[in-house]
């Protein structure tokens, strides 16, 4: 039986507590003082002490300090009356394993306590002393595929990443259509004690009002007409682990007033069941429209938005991210080549000059559009202008941004240069029907979200087809 020691001088919460996980098979011990805490913890071994942080002789910080230095494999979580992101952060870089804040749910602390204790057998097994939590790799330039960047706003955003990783908090990541939301989101997820477990993301773009609610919450066989099988809700999927949840701001009114029910009770229910299952997700929601305007318009729950709003990261777009541009671009070039089976090495002076200059209407899923098809169409090991669009490569910044010095050591680009345009022979490339067909798609795919400025729910109206459509064929032809 697994041994907790919870030490709390209101004695009221000591003895609810105890009572729960005596009832849920734990052998526990109270203490209603820091040293009469002490004392237990010289007399037994604990698996996981439950330490208040405000107490009458010391505090948590102080009990944590000495806990880890004198019994290091056992777990503390710290309980505090509320919730402070800075001191959560400090506890868990400290070896907490976690922190939870009162009103204490029971579900929360039984998931919190079973992962510490779990997470404490493992260190045993390993013979290994250190806290069981991540920290956050400190490298500037790759972690997961992902580059982090090394602008001023990266490292700001880096962060931001590394303060809320490690804690429960839900975040609100706001940036342009494809300015990498996504990716921050995985990264919070990566560098969390969840990173085990599954992280799944949704579009909430494209979901139908119908299908919505089958989507978070599952339904059984026969629950509704066309529910011809069992399906498994997304929060059933992301059970342990984190839900992502992007451009949530279209999401209708009545699927989110289920989301908030389904975020505070902490459980989730099938279409057609009355089985509740228990949840422990962390939920990342993204957004590119202004969540307080769809407030403010009666289109957004303010309640659903400040459960979501434990903590925001803005995300900026690609433009004001300077010598982040030379690093994606490179690291793009490096996945084409070995996607395309190619070998080009560089690009030339004058083509950084173009992405340094350009607005990138669609963010780093252009640029790593516009990067993978100069691979395709380069014909040397250099990427040039030719291989560029016209609408990049003929780009002219508006005269008070530019400057007067080149942007990429090399002389200034000439834009009355012959340009000449190179996706008649990419075309050519492709000798069959279908391939030609897939092309042609791409291509007015590309040419509408560029029109309106990478906005998905415009484009799908312009092309004609749903939002859905539109996301599973950017997503087959790498847009996504
Ligand atoms: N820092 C990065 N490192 C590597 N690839 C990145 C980075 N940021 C974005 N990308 C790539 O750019 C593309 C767009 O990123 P992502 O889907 O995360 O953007 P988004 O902001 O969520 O877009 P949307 O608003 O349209 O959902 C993806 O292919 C992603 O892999």
């Amino acid at each position: 039986m697994k041994k907790i020691l919870i030490i709390d001088d209101e004695v009221n919460v000591a003895v609810l507590l105890s009572k729960f996980l005596t009832r849920n098979g734990f052998d526990v011990t109270t203490a209603s003082s820091g040293n009469s805490g002490i004392e237990h913890l010289k007399k037994n071994e604990f698996d996981l002490v439950l330490c208040d942080y405000r107490l009458e002789d010391t505090d948590g910080r102080e009990m944590l300090r000495l806990i880890k230095a004198q019994y290091p494999k056992t777990g503390v979580i710290i309980i505090t009356g509320y919730s402070d992101i800075k001191m959560a952060v400090e506890l868990i870089k400290m070896g907490a394993y976690d922190y939870i804040s009162k009103p204490l749910y029971p579900d929360e602390i039984l998931n919190t306590i079973t992962k510490a204790i779990e997470t404490r057998q493992a260190l045993i097994e390993d013979d290994e002393a250190p806290t069981p939590v991540k920290v956050v790799k400190k490298q500037s330039v790759l972690s997961d595929g992902v580059v982090l960047g090394t602008s001023r706003a990266s490292k700001e955003l880096f962060r931001q990443i590394e303060l809320v990783a490690p804690t429960n908090y839900s975040v609100i990541i706001l940036g342009e259509s494809g300015s990498g939301k996504e990716e921050v989101a995985k990264s919070i997820h990566m560098h969390s004690h969840r990173s085990g477990q599954p992280f799944i993301a949704m579009d909430c773009g494209s979901l139908t009002k119908e299908l919505a609610a089958s989507e978070f919450f599952g339904h059984e066989k026969g629950s509704f007409t066309g529910a011809f099988a069992t399906k498994i809700g997304h929060f059933e999927m992301a059970n342990g682990g984190t839900l992502f949840l992007d451009e949530v701001g279209n999401l209708s009114y009545e699927i989110q007033a289920a989301l908030l029910r389904t975020v505070q009770e902490r459980k989730v229910k099938r279409i057609g069941s009355t089985k509740e299952i228990d949840l422990d997700v962390r939920i990342i929601v993204a957004t590119n429209e202004n969540l307080l305007d769809a407030i403010n318009k009666g289109k957004f729950r303010e309640d659903l938005y400040h459960r979501f709003n434990e903590f925001i990261i803005y995300l900026p777009p690609l433009r004001e991210r300077g010598s982040d541009i030379v690093l994606l671009a490179e690291y793009f070039l490096r996945l084409a080549n070995e996607e395309l089976g190619r070998n080009v090495t560089h690009f030339s002076p004058e083509v950084m000059e173009c992405f340094m200059n350009y607005r990138w209407p669609g963010n780093v899923r252009e640029l790593k559009n516009i990067v993978r098809r100069a691979t395709l169409i380069s014909e040397g090991s250099e990427i040039t202008t030719k291989s560029l669009p016209l609408e990049i490569s003929n780009y002219k910044m508006p005269a008070y941004e530019y400057g007067n010095q080149p942007a990429y050591g090399q002389p200034l680009y000439n834009q009355f240069q012959p340009q000449q345009d190179h996706r008649a022979e990419l075309k050519e490339q492709r000798h069959d029907l279908k391939n030609a067909a897939l092309e042609a798609e791409y291509e007015t795919i590309l040419r509408v979200l560029r029109e309106v400025n990478f906005n998905k729910t415009k484009a799908a109206e312009i092309l004609k087809i749903d939002r859905k459509t539109l996301y599973n064929k950017m997503k087959a032809s790498n847009l996504k």
